[in-house]
């Protein structure tokens, strides 16, 4: 098995249920355990403006699953919460991004792991920390210094 890292983000239709919805339906997916998760933050929108705010998390999984039945699984998830592509980086019911597949670096016209804009993301870092503050990226670099260079978004922890 290998262990894999999904980021969680919804600034639409009551996020916090989104994300945590999202939570259970990841710990049932097919050959694949829920080892944590991360608290939940939220901030204001990285990018357009115009738009509420988000929450974001991460969970951490041991899966059997291949990095593209993985993506496949998480889009499911995705549509299954209605999320509608109206704008490039728009509101979004909820966001499923793989982060992390074990050590692998993967780059083809659907998937390109590590997520490309995690290294600069506190939204994103923070909750790999929660997860494993020794998370290293397969380049070598440490979650923990990234996050330390990262942009400050003001990130408001939530109550779980
Ligand atoms: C619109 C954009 C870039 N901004 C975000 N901003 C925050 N704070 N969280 C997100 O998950 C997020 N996702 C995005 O895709």
């Amino acid at each position: 098995t290998v262990v894999a890292y999904v980021g969680l983000g919804s600034n639409l239709e009551d996020p916090t249920a989104q994300l945590a919805r999202a939570v259970a339906e990841l710990a049932s997916l097919p050959n694949t355990s829920l080892m944590a998760q991360s608290a939940f933050y939220a901030s204001r929108p990285v990018g357009p403006q115009d738009q509420p705010d988000f929450v974001n998390g991460a969970v951490q999984l041991s899966t059997e699953l291949s990095p593209h039945q993985l993506l496949d699984h998480l889009q499911a998830i995705e549509q299954a919460h209605g999320r509608e592509r109206l704008r490039h980086w728009g509101p979004r019911t909820l966001d499923l991004d793989l982060l992390l597949y074990g050590n692998d670096s993967i780059h083809d016209e659907r998937l390109t792991v590590p997520h490309a804009e995690l290294a600069n993301r506190d939204f994103v870092l923070q909750p790999l920390l929660d997860l494993n503050p020794e998370l290293v990226l397969p380049d070598g670099r440490s979650i923990e210094t990234l996050r330390q260079a990262c942009p400050d978004n003001q990130l408001r922890l939530l109550p779980p």
